[in-house]
């Protein structure tokens, strides 16, 4: 496939009401468990990205009817929990670590083998932190050095509930080892210090599954799911994302004059640390219609044009907008004053360093900045930035949007050198922003 570069120009202002596709975490949960439901599932809002689309196509190659209806809503049949099938070629991924984590989880304690593998990005993350505790579980790996994709996943007939701690605040892996315990008999029970996002408990319990959730002394949240359940097939909307939604809200606060409306969007508390951030810097936020759709807590946001303050991000707000930093890096460009972003170790491991990539792109676009260990600080003068580069993505979708919107308020166009990314969590983003009033457009290559 060849690369798809995109410039993009400062804006007069943005207006407008849009609604962002829809939660890819959610989406791609709403599949697996659809796949695994006796019964009939139907999804409406479906994100149909890349990503989403290659756990649909994997489901189907584990045994699963899975289709798409002219209206957009999608329909599963599923196998019953432990009746997955085994897959008669590679599982490939794709772009998508949480596809890759979760369906490794899932098939761990089948009795087949299946083969998972994915693009240049995905084949160089780290799966160690999945198949360490699946291994406890009783499943077998064969992978590349530092346990990477390609990878073979022996499943195991005997599976082993177990009780793990994470070392890392991650929702995937919480969420590989609940699936994993899904066709465990007996308890299996996850320990998060830091809560992470908890789609994974919300959506199994809302198809049936028995699990429980005890706060511990040390303020520890321990995850027990009873394993061997019947789910039954639900009816699920998907609301639309807040990891998206970053984009358009931080376009609005930076493109001075703007006004717009993000309809919609999920408010779940545990994906919402980049809008309290935001807030705290000042934005010009407010929280409309605030309503319960299809079980999530979903809001309009409107957004106007606002002059931003730098502020200090404390590190355990990290896994409530793990994914925006890029894009809150480049707020912080715009602000007046300091803004430090403190203890992202786990942005390194995303489908590229998202921390030397911003660091990289912000510095060379003529904003002053530091990296310390595992912290962004970025010095605003509250002016606008030059801007005037061209960022490498290196296959990642947020680097990708995150330096179009600097593009759209500073001095200069800010340049991409591929755009194709951008599909796997957020298609059609180019065409709404450009709606909105943004002038990205295609460069020759
Ligand atoms: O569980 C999920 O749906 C996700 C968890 C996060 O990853 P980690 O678990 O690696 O933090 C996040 O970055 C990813 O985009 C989606
Ligand atoms: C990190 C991300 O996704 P994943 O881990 O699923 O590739 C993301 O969407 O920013």
């Amino acid at each position: 496939m060849s690369a798809k570069p995109l410039i993009s120009h400062a804006a007069a202002s943005l207006s407008g009401q849009v609604r962002v596709p829809g939660d890819k975490s959610i989406s791609h949960r709403a599949l697996m468990f659809g796949a695994l439901a006796i019964g009939q599932s139907s999804i409406e809002g479906l994100l149909e990205g890349e990503d989403v689309l290659r756990t649909a196509a994997a489901m189907r190659a584990l045994g699963a009817e899975v289709t798409r209806g002219g209206d957009g809503r999608w329909t599963l049949f599923g196998r019953g929990v432990g009746g997955l099938a085994e897959p008669e070629d590679v599982l490939d991924m794709g772009n998508a670590g949480t596809g890759a984590r979760l369906l490794m989880g899932l098939v761990a304690s089948h009795p087949f083998t299946s083969v998972f593998t994915g693009d240049a990005s995905l084949r160089s993350r780290p799966m160690r932190r999945v198949t360490e505790p699946l291994g406890r579980m009783g499943a077998g790996f064969v992978g590349r050095s530092g346990g990477r994709l390609p990878l073979a996943v022996i499943g195991t007939a005997s599976p082993i509930p177990i009780s793990y701690e994470l070392p890392m605040p991650s929702a995937q892996v919480k969420s590989a080892v609940l699936l994993a315990g899904l066709n465990t008999p007996g308890t299996t029970t996850v320990i998060e210090r830091e809560a992470t996002r908890d789609h994974t408990e919300l959506m199994l319990r809302g198809f049936g599954a028995k699990l429980t959730v005890e706060v511990l002394a040390n303020g520890a949240r321990a995850i027990s799911l009873t394993g061997q359940p019947e789910l039954t097939g639900q009816s699920i909307k998907v609301p639309a994302d807040p990891s998206s939604a970053a984009f358009p809200v931080v376009a609005a606060l930076l493109v001075a004059g703007s006004a717009i409306t993000v309809q919609a969007v999920g408010t779940n508390p545990l994906r919402c640390g980049l809008y309290q951030t935001l807030l705290e810097m000042g934005a010009d936020i407010t929280y409309a219609n605030a309503r319960v759709e299809g079980g999530e807590p979903v809001a309009d946001l409107l957004v106007r044009g606002s002059e931003l303050k730098g502020v200090d991000v404390p590190p355990e707000r990290a896994p409530s907008m793990i994914d925006e930093y890029p894009i809150l890096a480049v707020a912080a460009a715009f602000a007046k004053g300091t803004t430090r972003m403190r203890g992202l170790a786990e942005l390194r491991v995303k489908e590229s360093d998202r921390l030397a990539a911003m660091a990289r792109g912000l510095e060379a676009a003529g904003v002053t900045l530091e990296v310390e260990g595992d912290d962004l600080i970025v010095h605003g003068d509250g002016g606008l930035p030059e801007g005037g580069v061209s960022v490498p993505v290196n296959l990642d979708h947020r680097i990708a949007m995150s330096f179009l919107v600097m593009g759209m308020a500073s001095r200069r166009p800010v340049q991409i050198d591929d755009a194709s990314a951008i599909d796997t969590s957020f298609p059609g983003f180019t065409e709404m922003m450009n709606g909105l009033g943004a002038k990205i457009s295609r460069v020759a290559e």
